[in-house]
């Protein structure tokens, strides 16, 4: 972070000082005191658990509601305090500041983006899915004045998040991925949730560069909310792809192109789902001013950097657990069924999805469950297990599309009983559903299946 005093802090939060305002902070800021950053600022928030404050103790400095053992700068919200920081700070930087937001794909691309930019100068980008009023400010307070590039991925449940966001880290250059249903509870429409994601254009100057996907209306309409130059991305893109085809794991390979110029991609991540994220990505960084050769080869390098996102791991026995459980919305449901069907016929494996809840559809999340369950009835899963009451819809989805059966199970533990039960070493398992579900520990379990000689399952 750029080094400032605690003086310096309560100016820019209108603060007060409780200690020694002359203390330097200059490492990051930080919410959890168990992760305490040297020289940072820990910034206490009262939590439904329990209360930060408590923590403060040996801490460098705190930011917080209330005075502390620590040199303390004290005002009323620490979150819209910490908004306020990040806004002074971002404003004295000269990083280019790159922001996207979508309905699902944010942080697969910020992940690819972040690593086609680190080859052109120092980058820093949001950590994990950090991407709302408290994990946006966190990622800016990490810049210092040798960043080149601050990538920041921008989460909303309403209207007006993003522009908020905005406000603290104005973008130069921005993009919108996609308009789904994520969240669609709390928006209430899918036009709202477009009139939310754009705000990231709106919020350009005149000079900034908008990525908007051109395979998306809902998107693709944001340009006439911009004054920014439009550099679209998709099949029929600016920035477009052509020639994908997958390998036997589901990784795309593909030529990118612009402007008459096409380069190939290999991605190391599962799902043709990723081609789009990565061409994205590709489009951002053209923004940014990277070469379009440059983009491909960094793309084709590329790591998995967030869990839980299509996340392959094959056991001993040869059973290949797809671990995709981070959340889950009918548009990222399809393309891990997508996926699956994908390895399986590649792999000549009998395919298990093992679904669980998707969360804040609203009114039509029951249909939109049902839709889930035919969607893998005609993709052709061998086999479905459904976690849990909430998700019921799906098996009913599933029977509606001409297939057996569903095994629907009351919870996470029934549901991997009945995959020991029902999965060998010749399968290809898929395991997804909303965050709050947690399916990850059914993953986790078949993959620490002790494996015995003979029948091949747990003792
Ligand atoms: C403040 C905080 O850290 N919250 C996290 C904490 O919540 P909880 O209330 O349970 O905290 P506790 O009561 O346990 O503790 C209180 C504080 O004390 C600290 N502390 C505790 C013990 C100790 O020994 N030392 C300590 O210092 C502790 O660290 C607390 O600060 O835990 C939860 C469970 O892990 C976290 O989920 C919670 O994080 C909150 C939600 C948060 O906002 N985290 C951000 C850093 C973040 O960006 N998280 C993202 C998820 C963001 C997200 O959901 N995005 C949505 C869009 C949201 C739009 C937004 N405008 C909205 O309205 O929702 C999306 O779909 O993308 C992440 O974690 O990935
Ligand atoms: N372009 C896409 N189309 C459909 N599904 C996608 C796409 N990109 C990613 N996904 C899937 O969506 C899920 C979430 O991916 P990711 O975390 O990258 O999205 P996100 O927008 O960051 O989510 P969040 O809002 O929770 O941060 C994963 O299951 C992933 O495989
Ligand atoms: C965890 C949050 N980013 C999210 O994606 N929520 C939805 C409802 C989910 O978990 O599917």
């Amino acid at each position: 972070m750029l080094a400032l005093t605690l003086e310096e802090i309560a100016r820019a939060v209108d603060g007060t000082v409780h200690g020694d305002p002359s203390v330097v902070v200059s490492g990051p800021a930080y919410v959890d005191s168990r992760a305490a950053e040297p020289d940072g600022l820990f910034v206490a928030v009262v939590g439904d658990r329990t209360d930060g404050h408590e923590y403060a103790a040996g801490a460098h400095a705190v930011l917080g509601s209330r005075p502390t053992e620590a040199p303390t700068v004290v005002v009323g919200d620490p979150v819209s305090a910490l908004g306020r920081l990040a806004s002074h700070v971002v404003r004295r930087l000269g990083t280019t500041v790159v922001a996207l937001t979508g309905s699902q794909g944010k942080t697969g691309t910020k992940d690819y983006l972040a690593q086609v930019l680190a080859t052109a100068g120092p980058t820093v980008a949001t950590a994990g899915s950090f991407n709302n009023e408290l994990g946006l400010p966190l990622t800016v307070l990490r810049a210092d004045a040798d960043t080149e590039f601050l990538v920041l991925e921008m989460g909303a449940r309403g209207i007006g998040h993003i522009a908020y966001l905005c406000e603290i880290a104005p973008p130069r250059i921005s993009a919108v991925l996609n308009v789904g249903t994520a969240h669609l509870g709390e928006f209430g429409s899918r036009e709202a949730i477009a009139l939310a994601k754009g705000e990231i254009v709106e919020a350009l100057p005149a000079d900034g560069i908008a990525v908007l996907n051109a395979d998306d209306d809902l998107v693709s309409a944001m340009a006439a909310r911009t004054p920014a130059t439009v550099l679209t991305f998709g099949a029929t893109g600016d920035v477009a792809w052509r020639g994908v085809e997958l390998d036997e794991l589901g990784r795309p390979a593909f030529e990118l192109g612009h402007a008459g110029e096409w380069h190939p991609v290999r991605l190391t991540q599962s799902g043709a789902h990723q081609v789009a994220n990565a061409s994205a990505a590709a489009a951002l960084a053209l923004a940014a001013g990277l070469p379009l050769d440059r983009v491909a080869a960094a793309l084709s390098e590329a790591r998995s950097a967030s869990p839980m996102r299509m996340e392959l791991h094959e056991r001993a026995d040869g059973l290949l657990v797809v671990n995709d459980a981070y959340n889950a919305n009918p548009a990222s449901m399809t393309a891990a069924l997508e996926a699956l069907v994908a390895i399986g016929e590649r792999r000549a494996r009998r395919t298990v999805a093992v679904l669980g809840a998707m969360r804040e559809l609203g009114p039509t999340s029951y249909d939109e469950h049902v839709g889930v369950g035919r969607t893998a009835a005609e993709l052709g899963v061998d086999l479905l297990v459904v976690v849990g009451e909430e998700a019921a819809g799906i098996a009913e989805g599933f029977a509606q599309g001409g297939h057996s059966e569903a095994i629907v199970t009351a919870g996470r533990a029934e549901a991997l009983d009945r995959v020991r039960e029902n999965a060998s070493g010749a399968d290809v398992v898929l395991v997804k559903a909303s965050r709050g579900v947690a399916l990850e520990t059914i993953a986790d379990g078949l993959l620490a299946e002790p494996l015995v000689e003979g029948d091949g399952t747990a003792p």
